[in-house]
């Protein structure tokens, strides 16, 4: 089998025989759908459908005529699917009206193969929700990035999005008791309809703590607030109590205004989903058990609003422990936003890296799995991909495969020059959490091998060398093919500072290892040639540093930071000093 389905299902029987749909085949879609998503999708799939036909396509929910005779092979869990691919026909069979959808993104996916594999799946998601939370400090998504990403969590199983930005301030102060002004309000609905056509419930948070006082006109005001949401089809909410201090921290007025909205908002619209909140305690490390915060909202909340958690820390990885700490006092499986792989603590890089260190068992200790991303929406996906992944399947995630598979999604016609640079922009630096990435994993090992021979015995580790010189070449390669690329525009234009400061890199490194080579050879015209030429390029990388990105937290463009920069100039340094210059 040469591909691989995403996120991986829980069991997939394929064969290598395979059918091809033939120009004559009739369409079967469950009267339940009608108006769904999965129809909608399946119409794009199967535009010219027969009366009747040899070959069948019948796409249903459970109790549907349509599929009765698969319906005991329907997973019991919600949003779970039966799909079969044989010589007569396709069959999808859903648990619910989202599991019909993912079995069709699923056959879309087997679709796009070269051969239409004769196949069964049986599907279903470990954790039930499933998604991201825009919710870092900075420039907020676009309208563009947000239908996109819309569209990236129906192909991948992801079913909410919250949208709580920061730097919104009609989500935030000041302007949270105010209705959206026209234009924005005319995107949200824009974006509460792309979001029904994949099936993602899509949240829209208020986050009143700051400035909000605990009387009846700011109650109507928020309430008028929620309303106005309301009016624009917004049928899921949330209340945001983070990075707040002063009156808004009150655990009991948190609690009478939530309960409030749940009776008489939630409960009384009736076609809204569960409510959400995030406490002003979100994390262990910050959590006063003796003050009883916790204890109030896990005490006094109603049991059907869900409460959100970011770990042991604020950035942290989500373990067993971690749930044995957090369910117990909230009386609740805890709503996990996990602080990755949002940087708008460390913006000066990227961070591409492997999604990893979460447990693969707590699947039923969670009510959700949602990741708070970067501001740069399409960079964002490389992590999306793997964390769509590892909630759907954790026994089966894989996550240097996913990883991999990630990047390829992205950007198909150049995932080897992608891979090279994301190994290599992964790793967050010191930082205020003490949350670290592996990066540049493959070529450290010559990078201290060359580094060890050098600076200890001013020896030229012939193939530590020829390996770091053949990773430069490959960064600055890698650089050219992205930037000169079509494939992924917005992507590209996202990352294109990063772009050009790696191949500067690989520039650089390349020269370091021609001045050690001159200067172990005793050629000393190349040394001091090499050694100007590496001189420019720290300029050239300096320049680049103080020129793009320049926001007010923390400016610049920072690339292979963790290794690769460090031993540079650290083999820089020992060249001169041995040269004594
Ligand atoms: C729940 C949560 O993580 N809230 C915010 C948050 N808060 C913090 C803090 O570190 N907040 C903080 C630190 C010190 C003092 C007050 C607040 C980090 N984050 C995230 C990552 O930067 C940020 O994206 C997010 O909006």
């Amino acid at each position: 089998q040469d591909f691989h389905l995403q996120p991986t299902p829980q069991k997939y029987v394929g064969s290598e025989d395979s059918v091809s749909i033939p120009a004559k085949y009739s369409l079967q879609v469950g009267a339940a759908l009608q108006g769904s998503a999965a129809e909608q999708l399946v119409a794009g799939l199967f535009p010219d459908a027969a009366v009747t036909a040899d070959f069948s396509v019948s796409i249903g929910m459970k109790g549907d005529k349509s599929i009765r005779k698969y319906a005991a092979r329907i997973p019991k869990q919600a949003e779970g699917y039966y799909l079969k691919i044989d010589k007569e026909g396709i069959v999808v069979a859903g648990a619910d009206r989202r599991g019909v959808f993912y079995g069709v993104q699923t056959l879309v996916q087997l679709i796009a193969l070269p051969k239409l594999p004769l196949a069964e799946v049986t599907d279903y998601p470990d954790v039930p929700y499933r998604g991201v939370v825009e919710g870092f400090y900075g420039v907020p998504w676009s309208r563009e990035a947000r239908l996109s990403q819309l569209d990236f969590y129906g192909r991948n199983k992801m079913n909410i999005y919250i949208y709580g930005p920061k730097d919104d301030p009609y989500h935030s102060s000041p302007n949270w008791r105010k209705p959206y002004p026209a234009q924005e309000a005319e995107q949200l609905k824009e974006l509460v309809e792309c979001a029904r056509r994949n099936e993602v419930l899509f949240y829209w948070a208020i986050h009143p703590g700051k400035d909000i006082r605990w009387n009846t006109e700011d109650r109507n005001l928020l309430m008028e607030k929620f309303e106005s949401m309301y009016r624009l089809g917004i049928r899921a909410f949330a209340v945001f109590f983070d990075d707040i201090s002063g009156e808004g921290t009150s655990a009991e007025k948190q609690v009478e205004l939530l309960n409030d909205i749940y009776h008489n908002f939630v409960k009384a619209k009736g076609d809204v989903a569960p409510l959400l909140m995030c406490p002003t305690e979100y994390n262990r490390l910050w959590t006063k058990l003796e003050g009883g915060y916790l204890a109030t909202l896990g005490g006094k909340l109603h049991p059907d609003i869900g409460i959100l958690w970011t770990g042991d820390k604020v950035v942290a990885c989500i373990d067993k422990p971690t749930m044995q700490f957090v369910n117990p006092l909230l009386k609740r499986k805890a709503f996990i936003w996990w602080n990755f792989p949002v940087s708008d603590y460390v913006r000066d890089r990227l961070l591409l890296g492997a999604v990893y260190g979460n447990g693969t068992d707590i699947d039923d200790d969670i009510s959700a799995f949602i990741s708070n991303p970067m501001e740069h929406a399409e960079a964002s996906k490389i992590a999306l991909f793997s964390i769509a992944d590892y909630a759907w399947n954790m026994d089966a995630y894989k996550s240097d495969a996913s990883w991999r598979r990630a990047v390829r999604y992205l950007m198909p016609g150049h995932a080897a020059a992608l891979q090279v640079f994301a190994s290599h922009n992964s790793d967050l630096g010191g930082n205020e959490h003490d949350f670290r990435r592996e990066e540049s994993e493959q070529i450290r090992p010559a990078l201290e091998r060359l580094l060890d021979a050098y600076c200890r015995e001013g020896k030229r580790e012939v193939a530590a060398a020829s390996a770091v010189t053949e990773e430069c070449e490959r960064m600055i390669a890698s650089a050219d093919l992205l930037l000169a690329s079509d494939e992924n525009p917005a992507l590209i234009k996202e990352i294109t500072p990063w772009l050009m400061q790696f191949k500067l890199l690989g520039e650089y490194g390349r020269e370091v290892l021609c001045m050690l080579a001159a200067q172990c050879d005793g050629k000393k015209t190349e040394l001091e040639k090499a050694a100007s030429h590496a001189k420019a390029l720290q300029v050239l990388m300096t320049k680049i540093d103080a020129t793009y990105n320049q926001n007010g937290f923390q400016p610049g463009v920072k690339t292979g930071s963790c290794h690769l920069k460090p031993a540079f100039d650290r083999l820089y340094q020992e060249v001169v000093r041995r040269t004594g210059k």
